[in-house]
């Protein structure tokens, strides 16, 4: 319910009275008629009565419009706040399997419910409660024992029908439960496989595999199902203990008010208020549908409570150099760090390269490095970054925009989209481009281009530069950078890039031995930690797993005389 400021006074106020009248107008509504039944008066009591009914049947039908207003209004907050908070993430809690679970309930809700729908429907509950203690009070008034007992009892009722439903262990719950749906998955996975397309359709057809599929889906289904059937078999012998308990405590409380009247307790007027506040009472017995909006749009409640709690600072940021001090990193639930104790000093202005095998880490540590995962243990001290990822993004923008991407706060002009395409070897794709800088990179658009994975990556090397040029503090990040390049290109753009960003810190990742030579230090990364290091002549004299490594390519590129 304190989500419900979030929604504005403008639509929280007109929410806010509607449920409080249908929650009181019903017991407002016992004096007109116990004046009426009484004697006291006929035209204005009516009067009263009539108006009380219709406020509160009109209370009823606008308090869904104004609360699916109100839901509306909490969840576009909360959208909002949970979008900004992943944005500004620390990749790795992103990356998270439970954080994408958390943004996926956030963002689309559970079972179709929303924090917004929650938080409404609790109020919508506080009101039925509301009317029911009020009914409680008018028949305590008469009788003082009866609103409290029936009281009592409804509470009791309504708890019993939402552990039924709803609880943990109740019928609604199941669906949720692992097992279950783990059934549903095989299910699904069965039906998917018998009816897809492709290879399996093929197969299917050929070795006359139909039977066999529709049998163990209709096998997989039964096996879905039967627990729900048994649950909600429960659930109807649950609702017949309920109707009884409450049918009884109906009759009692009747036959109580009869006996009181026909002993002359009670006066006509006081016996009509006590049954129409019973039956207020009883209402909340039988429970709600609030409750299914309360128990489900808690789930994403709870996802949006943990996007928005507070993350640890980001490692601190140093100037052109980068310090990681005995770095330690592992993937969650990985047999092994990737990282063990690693040590590795970047100097402002250095070239840096390293080598390793597939999965030595090395996207890992550019991870690290530019800080967007956190040491387990250690220190990174990180500077600012324009990096080159190996999975880089595809813009489907103009040229111009893809290369200004890389610091969009600088107001750079075509010379300096130009100088970053120059330096990325990327100023030929303007020969080919009829709009030149403007010319979006996709198909989609009228006047559009793709271009080849080669020439994507070049782009996506233009915006590092740039993002270099427009703060030469920023190291230069670049990890496979030229994987879609033959060797000859390869070559070409980095020999371009390391004589054009002089003084600059660079990090090059590469299996490319010819490219990385040049750079002044290189790194060896493997079983987690940096076991060689040194330029290229001294590894080559060191005559470690560099030198082999580069001698073997340097074989295998004469053997394809490549
Ligand atoms: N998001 C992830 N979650 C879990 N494990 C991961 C994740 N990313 C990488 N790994 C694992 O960490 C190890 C190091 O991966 P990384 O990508 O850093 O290696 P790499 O040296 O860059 O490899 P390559 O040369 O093939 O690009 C691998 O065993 C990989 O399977």
């Amino acid at each position: 319910m304190r989500l419900l400021p979030l929604a504005g006074a403008r639509r929280v106020a007109p929410f806010a009275v509607l449920v409080t009248g249908a929650a009181v107008l019903g017991p407002l509504g016992t004096v007109p008629l116990g004046l009426l039944a009484s004697g006291g008066g006929l035209v204005a009591p009516a009067a009263l009565l009539l108006a009380a009914l219709l406020a509160q049947e009109l209370c009823t039908a606008l308090r869904e419009p104004a609360g699916a207003a109100v839901a509306r209004g909490i969840d576009g907050v909360l959208r909002a706040r949970v979008r900004a908070a992943t944005v500004a993430m620390p990749l790795e809690r992103l990356e998270s399997p439970l954080v994408q679970a958390d943004v996926r309930l956030a963002l689309h809700g559970h079972r179709g419910r929303t924090a917004g729908a929650a938080a409404v429907a609790a109020a919508g509950e506080a009101g039925r409660l509301a009317s029911a203690v009020l009914g409680a009070a008018v028949l305590s008034a008469h009788v003082w024992w009866l609103g409290g007992a029936a009281l009592v009892l409804a509470l009791a009722q309504n708890r019993r029908i939402e552990t039924m439903l709803v609880g943990p262990g109740g019928v609604e719950s199941l669906a949720d439960s692992a097992g279950q749906a783990r059934r549903r998955r095989r299910a699904d996975y069965l039906a998917g496989v018998a009816g897809g397309p492709g290879g399996v359709a093929k197969e299917i057809r050929v070795f006359g595999l139909e039977s066999f599929f529709v049998a163990r889906y209709v096998a997989a289904m039964r096996a879905y199902l039967a627990p729900q059937a048994r649950g909600r078999r429960a659930v109807v012998r649950g609702y017949g203990w309920v109707l009884g308990v409450q049918a009884a405590a109906a009759c009692g409380t009747f036959a109580v008010l009869g006996r009181q009247a026909g002993a002359g307790w009670l006066e006509a007027g006081a016996l009509a208020q006590c049954v129409v506040a019973a039956l207020l009472v009883f209402a909340y017995g039988a429970g709600g549908h609030q409750m299914f909006d309360v128990a489900y749009g808690t789930e994403p409640f709870r996802a949006v409570t943990r996007l928005l709690a507070p993350v640890p600072a980001p490692p601190p940021a140093g100037h052109g150099g980068i310090d990681l001090t005995g770095v330690t990193f592992a993937y969650p639930h990985a047999a092994a760090p990737v990282l063990d104790r690693l040590d590795l000093r970047v100097r402002p202005g250095e070239r840096l390269a390293v080598v390793g095998r597939n999965g030595a880490g090395k996207t890992t540590l550019v991870k690290l490095l530019t800080g967007l995962y956190t040491p387990r243990l250690g220190t990174a001290t990180t500077c600012p970054a324009a990096v080159v990822f190996q999975d880089f993004v595809r813009y489907p923008l103009s040229l111009r925009d893809n290369v200004r991407l890389g610091d969009p706060s600088f107001e750079g002009t075509d010379a300096d989209v130009l100088a970053a395409l120059e330096s990325a070897g990327a100023l030929d794709l303007l020969n080919f481009l009829p709009g030149g800088l403007g010319t979006p990179l996709s198909r989609a658009f009228t006047g559009g281009r793709d271009l080849s994975g080669g020439q994507w990556q070049k782009v996506a090397l233009a915006r590092a530069v740039y993002a270099m040029n427009a703060d030469p503090s920023r190291a230069l990040i670049v990890d496979e950078p030229t994987a879609h390049l033959d060797a000859r290109a390869e070559r070409e753009v980095f020999e371009r890039l390391l004589d054009g960003t002089g003084g600059r810190t660079m990090v090059l990742i590469s299996h490319r031995f010819a490219t990385v030579r040049r750079a002044d230090r290189i790194v060896v990364l493997e079983g987690g930690a940096i076991t060689e290091q040194g330029g290229h002549a001294e590894l080559m004299a060191a005559g470690g797993r560099y030198a082999h490594w580069y001698r073997l390519q340097a074989d295998l590129i004469t053997r394809d005389g490549r």
